[in-house]
């Protein structure tokens, strides 16, 4: 097969502990789902190949740890994202709480123009009892709308069901794609790669 030229993503998932960062980048890169929680230490990564509007994407996902006393390891991992998806769990209120101290952080640790890099926000583990919900879709799209002129898509999402997993990080391909601009590209082989190329989709709002 012909090399041909592949861009080099880089994108860090952030948000408290167990919302399940880890299991929708599993469920994205291994179509797999586990009931069982291992807190991520650091920061960790896992690679997938996609195309995106006839372009030959290298995604890295960086998983970081939520849990208070890893997360400093995992800041250093920032660095040279191309886009930032901040994970909260639709049934607990505090980690979406949280979205915006990540979001802080971010931008903080990486010195990013806040209204020009691209941020994903996810509320995860919708597959459960709508009862148990504690975040509504409501009040997450109110939040986006209330950081004017920022670059801010919201999604909702299942990592156990894999509902919008991949619309999900469809978009945070072309999100990362658009912001891409100084990374390396590099020529390398090109294998079984996920097509990416229908309209987007299941965005529940908001590009502020
Ligand atoms: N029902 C349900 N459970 C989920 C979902 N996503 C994750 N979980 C569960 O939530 C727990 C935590 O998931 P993780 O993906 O490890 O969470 P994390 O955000 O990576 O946690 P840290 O590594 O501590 O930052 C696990 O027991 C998962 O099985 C989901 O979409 N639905």
């Amino acid at each position: 097969m012909s090399a041909q030229k592949r861009v080099f993503l880089k994108v860090v998932i952030l948000g408290d502990s167990g919302v399940g960062k880890t299991c929708l980048m599993n469920q994205f890169v291994n179509q797999k789902f586990s009931r069982e929680y291992k807190a991520t230490i650091g920061a960790d990564f896992l690679t997938k190949d996609v195309v995106v509007d006839d372009k030959l994407v290298t995604l890295q996902l960086w998983d970081t740890a939520g849990q208070e006393r890893f997360q400093s390891l995992g800041m250093a991992f920032y660095r040279g994202a191309d886009c930032c998806v901040i994970v909260y769990n639709v049934n607990n209120s505090k980690s979406f709480d949280s979205v915006e101290n990540w979001r802080q952080e971010f931008l903080y640790q990486t010195s990013q123009d806040e209204c020009a890099f691209p941020f994903i926000i996810v509320g995860n583990q919708i597959d459960k009892d709508a009862s148990k919900r504690a975040v509504s879709l409501h009040r997450a799209l109110d939040y986006c709308k209330s950081k004017h002129g920022s670059n801010m898509i919201h999604f909702e999402a299942s990592a156990k069901e894999n509902t919008n997993v991949t619309d999900l990080f469809e978009t945070v391909s072309r999100l990362a794609l658009e912001n891409e601009s100084s990374r390396d590209d590099f020529v390398n082989d090109f294998s079984e790669p996920l097509l990416l190329s229908k309209p987007l989709n299941n965005t529940s709002s908001c590009n502020c």
